[in-house]
C-alpha cells in the first residue's frame, strides 16, 4: 500500500531539482548523480507526518536497498535518517519501479557487508566517514 500524504518538497533546490525530473519522467531521467544510478526513498516526516522524498544513492543486493545516512560527511545525521527510524514503511523508486519496502538499520558484521557494497557503488562514502566522528548510518530497505 503506498504512502499517502501531503508531499513537502526538500528546502535544497539540486534536490527538489532531482526528484522532480526523476518522477515526472516516470524513473527515466535525472536517475544518477555523476553517472551513478540513484534512487528516490518517500518517508514520512518525524514530525509533520509530510510526505518526503530523498534522492540516494542506489545500493542494491538481492531485490533489497541500503540508505547511507552520508550527508556528505556533515558532522550531523541527515533529517531523513530520523524519519526512516520513526516510521520505517517507506517507498523506493529505483528507475521506472516503485515499490513498498521496510526500513531497518543494521549493525555490526551485517552493517559492514552492506558498507563494503555501499563504497563499491560510491567511494566517495569512504572519504565522507574520514570527515566525521559520527558513524554514518545505513539503514536496510526490505521489501514488504
Ligand atoms: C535539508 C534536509 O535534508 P535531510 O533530510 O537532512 O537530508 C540531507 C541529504 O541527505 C538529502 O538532501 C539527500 O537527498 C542528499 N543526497 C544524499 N544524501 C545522503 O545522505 N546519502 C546519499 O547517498 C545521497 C545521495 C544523493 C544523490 C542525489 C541527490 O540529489 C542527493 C543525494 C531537509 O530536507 N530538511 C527539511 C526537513 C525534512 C524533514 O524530514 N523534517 C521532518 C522532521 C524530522 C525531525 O526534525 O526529526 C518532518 O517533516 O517531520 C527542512 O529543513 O524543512
Amino acid at each position: 500500500m503506498p504512502l499517502s500524504g501531503e508531499y513537502e518538497p526538500s528546502p535544497e533546490q539540486w534536490v527538489r531539482d532531482q526528484v522532480e525530473q526523476y518522477e515526472s519522467s516516470g524513473g527515466t531521467e535525472g536517475t544518477t548523480l555523476r553517472g551513478v544510478p540513484v534512487m528516490i526513498v518517500t518517508n514520512r516526516g518525524a514530525k509533520s507526518g509530510k510526505l518526503r522524498k530523498t534522492p540516494l544513492m542506489r545500493v542494491e543486493h538481492d531485490g533489497s536497498y541500503a540508505a547511507v545516512a552520508s550527508k556528505g560527511g556533515a558532522p550531523t545525521h541527515p533529517v531523513w535518517y530520523r524519519n526512516l527510524l520513526a516510521e520505517p514503511h517507506v517507498e523506493v523508486q529505483d528507475g521506472p519501479h516503485k515499490a513498498d519496502y521496510t526500513a531497518r538499520e543494521v549493525h555490526g558484521e551485517e552493517r559492514e557487508q552492506w558498507w563494503e557494497r555501499a563504497v563499491a557503488v560510491w567511494p566517495d562514502y569512504a572519504e565522507y566517514q574520514t570527515k566525521t566522528d559520527r558513524l554514518i548510518p545505513v539503514v536496510v530497505m526490505e521489501p514488504r
